[in-house]
């Protein structure tokens, strides 16, 4: 294995698992820190983790723990991936996870901070992140429910998660042929850590070749553009993933307007739809029966909970914001792994923390790249097992993204 990456949720490792995936490389990515050795022919592996929203130093042991186990697998460089949003608190987990594998990595090589992924809208400019042509404190997430994002400027927002000075890449340098230069007088300075501007593809390509060597690089997925071909010359995709015939199921627990506006096409489009509400969950709802009502060949049944703001919050208040999580996570859980033992073989989850749910019911281990299905979101594969899977971020994807999803699973 050549390079490592640590991804702090299981869809955003997805992501940087497609962007390294077409770079040409043998992409796996873990559910969790394996217990075992990786396949000798992995160029890629990433660890996910669920540690976006965890207590920091939980979130740096799990960190340290999977870096440790990517080093004992020969990786030159690594990556932790963060959210192309940089989902944080002032208490982290981003500052002091950088600063913990920076440490143990004991380096004192320039460390690339850059969340941008233009394929989404996401850039950096003036060390300020942009999402499509909004600031990211008016983009949305200044009121995300666990990181609100009020402030724009990531420079300020890491100053707050680490004591360690924190430096700056203009565009203007980048575009100047200085980027490198500019990184190694950064760090040089005692600015290690370095918010780096990049508003598209050529420029994260840019940053790849800039970072060539050093031990760890920092962003979105979009900081995988431009390593595989630094580090592995004529990189090529020898992955031979194929698609998995059989029953589809879609689950979605996210409450994204981009998630709903695909839930009103997947109806409008034929799809079948069944909506569970939190309160029926907590009454005792039984997966069995959706999954009965789910099985006889219906267009792509979709079981969802995800509901608009106002309802949210009411259900919210009335059983407290970590029941209802709990409580609908803890259900699409049982649903997933229920419908694998019925025989069902494509599984397409929305909402990260759904996901994370998911993925953690259905024993999975490891789960090989496939193709593309929508920006940041591939088909994936559990390793050794006719399953497929897609597990799609909130806010990304396409609205026809659920028949798409169900159709690139099947591998057409
Ligand atoms: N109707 C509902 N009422 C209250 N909470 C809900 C409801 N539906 C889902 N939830 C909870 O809301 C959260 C949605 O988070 P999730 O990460 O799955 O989606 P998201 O925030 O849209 O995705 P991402 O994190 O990728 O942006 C989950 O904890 C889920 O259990
Ligand atoms: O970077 C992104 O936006 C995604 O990969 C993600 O991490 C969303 O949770």
């Amino acid at each position: 294995m050549i390079l490592g990456a640590i991804g702090d949720d299981f869809t955003g490792s997805s992501d940087l698992g497609l962007t390294l995936a077409q770079g040409g490389m043998r992409t796996v990515q873990y559910v969790g820190v394996p217990d075992k050795p990786a396949a000798a022919d992995v160029d890629a592996g990433i660890i996910a983790l669920k540690t976006r929203s965890i207590p920091a130093a939980e979130a740096v042991r799990q960190s340290l723990d999977a870096l440790h186990w990517l080093q004992d697998q020969g990786c030159k460089q690594i990556i932790f991936k963060y959210c192309s949003t940089f989902d944080s608190t002032p208490e982290g987990n981003i500052g002091p996870v950088i600063e913990a594998l920076i440490d143990a990595l004991e380096t004192d090589a320039p460390v690339i901070v850059c969340p941008a992924f233009p394929a989404t809208g996401r850039t950096v400019y003036q060390g300020h992140l942009f999402v499509q042509d909004r600031l990211l404190s008016e983009s949305g997430m200044e009121n995300h429910p666990l990181t609100p994002m009020t402030d724009p400027d990531l420079r300020r927002v890491l100053a707050l998660q680490t004591k360690r000075p924190i430096g700056h890449l203009p565009l203007a340098a980048l575009h100047a042929g200085l980027a490198r230069k500019t990184l190694l007088d950064e760090a040089e300075a005692g600015r290690q850590i370095i918010v780096c501007d990049a508003v598209s593809n050529s420029d994260l390509l840019v940053l790849g070749e800039a970072a060539r060597g050093f031990p760890l690089v920092t962003g979105g997925s979009g900081i995988g553009l431009g390593l595989p071909s630094v580090l592995q010359a004529n990189a090529k995709d020898k992955s031979s993933w194929s698609g998995v015939s059989g029953p589809a199921l879609a689950l979605s627990g996210s409450c994204s307007t981009a998630t709903r506006n695909q839930i009103a096409a997947h109806k409008a489009a034929g799809g079948a739809q069944r909506k569970v509400e939190v309160d029926e969950i907590i009454e005792g709802l039984r997966p069995e029966d959706l999954l009965d009502w789910a099985k006889d060949n219906k267009p792509l049944p979709l079981i969802y909970s995800s509901d608009d703001p106002q309802a949210v919050k009411a259900a919210q208040s009335r059983f407290g914001q970590a029941r209802c999580a709990e409580a609908v996570e803890g259900f699409f859980a049982a649903l997933a792994s229920q419908a694998i033992d019925r025989g069902f073989t494509r599984l397409i989850s929305a909402g990260g923390e759904t996901s994370g749910a998911v993925v953690g019911a259905i024993d999975a281990t490891a789960l090989a790249i496939g193709p593309m299905i929508d920006p940041g979101v591939p088909a994936l594969k559990l390793e050794g097992r006719k399953v497929a899977l897609a597990l799609k971020s909130g806010n990304f994807g396409s609205e026809d993204f659920f028949f798409k999803a169900a159709q690139v699973l099947e591998g057409r």
